[in-house]
């Protein structure tokens, strides 16, 4: 059963068409790619998926109910997490704060409790952490850490507000191959543990192949393929597009080179 129906997504800036008629479906426990030459779409998808920009038309429905028109908090609220809405960590914070401040977030605690607060989801924090791998990184200060492990920390927090679906739009950017793979193969592994429905942008198909369940592409606003990563990878239609790009792809996930 679905979780997620998008059916008919349409934007248009100005004159141009940056999603056209766009439909596919997301079930708990899926790991769906988004993915498309630059240019394609995949962030204004994401962006009206997550109610932060409006449609210019259809319908984006949560559990059959209706998400377009809905202000980006309320679609938070129904369990539409992003990653990294929090737009960076607090450097000062330590690595188990941080996810506090996102538990008290989440329970709509406010900044002014934060001192006695201190101890409050300490024992949740450490849990989430340790989902992450970061459980023994818990006390040190955010600005200690390497780049990788400050996207499990954000992980972590985004994980904070219980989300049935995550919107990850390019979790992996800037890291560097090996980051890249561990990154989305613990998004993978809580897609499993959880039940939970993530839809990813990623431009690495290294990545993509190893790791998604299904594969949508775009192209131009539109919708050129979808299926198992075995299906899109043989696609004429997807090979085309990637070719013009300069980008192939090989028989096996470790052929294909990162973007
Ligand atoms: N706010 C905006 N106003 C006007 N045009 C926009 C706006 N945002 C995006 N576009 C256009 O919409 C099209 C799709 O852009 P989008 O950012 O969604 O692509 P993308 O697939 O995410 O690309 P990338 O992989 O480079 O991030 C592009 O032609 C872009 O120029």
């Amino acid at each position: 059963m679905s979780l997620l129906s998008v059916r008919g997504l349409t934007k248009d800036f100005g004159g141009n068409r940056a999603v056209d008629g766009v439909s596919f479906d997301l079930r708990p426990g899926e790991l769906l790619a988004l993915i498309g030459p630059n240019g394609a779409g995949k962030s204004t998808t994401f962006n009206m998926v997550g109610g932060q920009l409006p449609a210019s038309a259809g319908s984006v429905k949560l559990n059959g109910a209706e998400l377009l028109g809905l202000p980006s908090r309320r679609i938070a609220q129904l369990g539409v997490g992003r990653t990294f809405q929090i737009a960076a960590t607090f450097s000062s914070l330590t690595v188990r704060e941080n996810v506090q401040m996102a538990l008290l977030a989440h329970h709509r605690k406010v900044f002014s409790f934060w001192r006695s607060a201190a101890r409050q989801y300490a024992a949740e924090a450490d849990a989430l952490l340790g989902q992450v791998g970061m459980r023994e990184q818990a006390a040190r200060p955010c600005s200690e850490l390497a780049y990788g492990d400050v996207k499990r920390v954000e992980l972590a927090m985004s994980l904070a507000a219980a989300p049935t679906l995550l919107l990850m739009d390019e979790p992996t950017a800037g890291m560097a191959p090996a980051e890249r793979n561990a990154l989305v193969g613990l998004v993978k592994q809580l897609v499993t543990e959880r039940n939970l429905a993530v839809l990813f942008t990623e431009h690495s198909m290294d990545v993509v192949f190893a790791y998604a369940d299904r594969v949508i592409v775009l192209a131009r606003g539109s919708l050129i393929a979808q299926g198992s990563v075995d299906e899109v990878r043989r696609d004429a239609k997807v090979q085309e597009v990637y070719f013009g790009t300069g980008k192939t792809f090989g028989a096996h996930a470790q052929e294909a080179g990162p973007a």
